[in-house]
């Protein structure tokens, strides 16, 4: 489903030249539950906002079910990631000014031709698969931050993407409710066979996933398949 060849990432900042990915080759299959680990640094950031289609990288391709997607222009990249993909951020990342409600509804406003009873069903049916339905009306400074992240992974999953990618998603949660999170992501990738890919410094929180992939000075240095 998602196919990285010999990706190589550089950051040009003024004189500084970084090469943080030289040449990272990948292949992740539908509904794979995969952890990337790796100190701080070591390019987890780089390698989802890749594979994410929200950046390009400087060498390499990236095929997603199918898609060749470097090569693509902004706009066509723009529409791909909004059709095909989920992000959920380490600091949620939701709109203040609006409820739980309409911040879940938000990405579908993207796509047009939704009916309006369609996108109703689909926000409450997710705000009830994240327990947030009593809280629907609340804006975000009104909820907890692991109510936040539970908004913010209705939000990723509303367009019914085949793919979401999480960055540091339980890195502001305490280590209860950040294996609440980490649980949560797995039921939903249980019932629907959505693909997760989450990056975290935490080894301890990965208890459960399909799959765990070890970064270091941008190198995969393990990629190791758990048994359960
Ligand atoms: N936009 C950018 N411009 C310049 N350098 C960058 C940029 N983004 C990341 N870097 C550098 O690339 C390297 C890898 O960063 P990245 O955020 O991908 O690592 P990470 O493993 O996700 O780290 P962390 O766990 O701290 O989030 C770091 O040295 C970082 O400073």
């Amino acid at each position: 489903m998602i196919t990285a060849h010999h990706l190589k990432k550089v950051y040009q900042t003024g004189e500084i030249r970084q090469e943080v990915i030289k040449d990272l080759s990948l292949e992740i299959s539908e509904g794979e539950f995969i952890s990337l680990v790796g100190p701080s640094g070591s390019g987890k950031s780089t390698v989802l906002n890749m594979l994410g289609c929200l950046d390009t990288p400087t060498k390499g391709d990236i095929t997603i079910n199918g898609s060749p997607i470097t090569g693509m222009n902004r706009t066509k990249m723009a529409h791909f990631r909004g059709e095909n993909i989920g992000f959920i951020f380490q600091s949620f990342n939701l709109i203040p000014v609006l409820s739980v409600y309409e911040n879940i509804e938000y990405p579908l406003i993207m796509i047009q031709n939704l009916p309006e009873e369609e996108r109703k069903s689909r926000v409450l049916t997710l705000l009830e698969e994240v327990g947030m339905l009593d809280h629907k009306d609340k804006t975000p400074d009104k909820i907890s931050g692991g109510q936040m992240q539970r908004v913010a992974i209705a939000r990723a999953l509303v367009t019914n993407p085949k793919i979401v990618f999480a960055d540091e998603p339980t890195a502001n949660l305490d280590t209860k409710t950040a294996h609440m999170i980490i649980e949560l992501m797995k039921k939903i990738q249980r019932e629907h066979q959505t693909t997760f890919v989450f990056a975290t410094h935490d080894e301890k929180i990965v208890s459960n996933v399909d799959r765990l992939i070890t970064l270091v000075d941008g190198e995969i240095v393990a990629d190791q398949r758990m048994n359960k």
